[in-house]
């Protein structure tokens, strides 16, 4: 499989080192330095693009892979509220498209696990449940979007809370996610519930950047000659 990787830092490089180990050939490797690279006549030589760059530019760069045909695995957080409208675009042109707020095995059975929970805790009002997320202080955006990923789950089923907000909850009905930066964190994620009586917590922690970088290499993988939206349940078949 032949990959251009949009966005060569942390996870750019992280991808690389397991997709060479697993015998993919990274052909483009995309920082601010090289964004020629993103024109179609390059794009169009890969079999799949990598996306990891930063909030603001995500959706520039989805749209070119969509303008060069190439399916494209999206991994950039903090630009979620616009996916609604790239997603429309992805269908209306038959491109590829795969987007997760985290790729690693781990937390995507702690998604599950999550879920369960939730609709475990719903009936019991006397819980209140808020949220923490600890990364590296060169994290852009917060809170992270594996957090409003869980945040979200949460809100489907619990009818006490009507939105997450960042911090503290001003009120019963806001689910509060408490952002911490301390580096070098890879990503730790829980969720707590708390009554008078007891509180019950699940938590990830990611020791590396390890299975971010494997997920997002499978998700490459699945998406080689895609059309259409998908996600890691997909991939993983959850
Ligand atoms: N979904 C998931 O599982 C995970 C998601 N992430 C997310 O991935 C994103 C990237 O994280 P990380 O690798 O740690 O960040 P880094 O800051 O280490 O790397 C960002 C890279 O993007 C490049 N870049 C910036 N602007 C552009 C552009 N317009 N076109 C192409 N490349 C550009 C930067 O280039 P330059 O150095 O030249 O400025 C740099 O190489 C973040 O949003 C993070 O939250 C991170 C881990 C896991
Ligand atoms: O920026 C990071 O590093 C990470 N970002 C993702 C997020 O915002 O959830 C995934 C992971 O936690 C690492």
């Amino acid at each position: 499989m032949k990959i251009a990787l949009i966005g060569y830092g942390k996870m750019g490089k992280a991808i690389e080192a397991i997709a060479t180990a697993k015998g993919h050939e990274v052909i483009h490797r995309i920082d601010m330095n090289n964004l020629h690279l993103l024109e179609p006549n390059e794009l169009s030589k890969a079999d799949v693009a990598i996306e990891f760059t930063t909030p603001a530019t995500a959706v520039d760069n989805i749209m070119k892979c969509f303008a060069a045909n190439v399916p494209v695995v999206v991994g950039t957080t903090g630009w979620l509220d616009r996916l609604p409208e790239v997603e429309e675009r992805c269908k209306a042109g038959n491109h590829g498209f795969l987007c997760a707020s985290n790729f690693s095995i781990g937390v995507n059975i702690f998604f599950e696990v999550n879920k369960r929970l939730a609709a475990l805790m719903a009936p019991h009002k006397e819980y209140d449940v808020q949220m923490l997320e600890i990364h590296h202080t060169q994290k852009k955006d917060a809170p992270s979007g594996t957090a409003i990923t869980l945040a979200e789950e949460i809100l489907a089923v619990n009818s006490s809370k009507t939105k997450w907000v960042e911090g503290s909850a001003h009120n019963p009905g806001e689910l509060g996610i408490a952002s911490e930066r301390i580096d070098p964190t890879p990503g730790t994620h829980t969720v707590t519930y708390t009554s008078d009586i007891d509180d019950i917590s699940i938590t990830h922690t990611a020791h590396n950047r390890q299975g971010f970088a494997a997920g997002a290499v499978a998700a490459a993988v699945y998406m080689v000659g895609k059309k259409g939206v998908y996600t890691m349940k997909d991939v993983l078949n959850l």
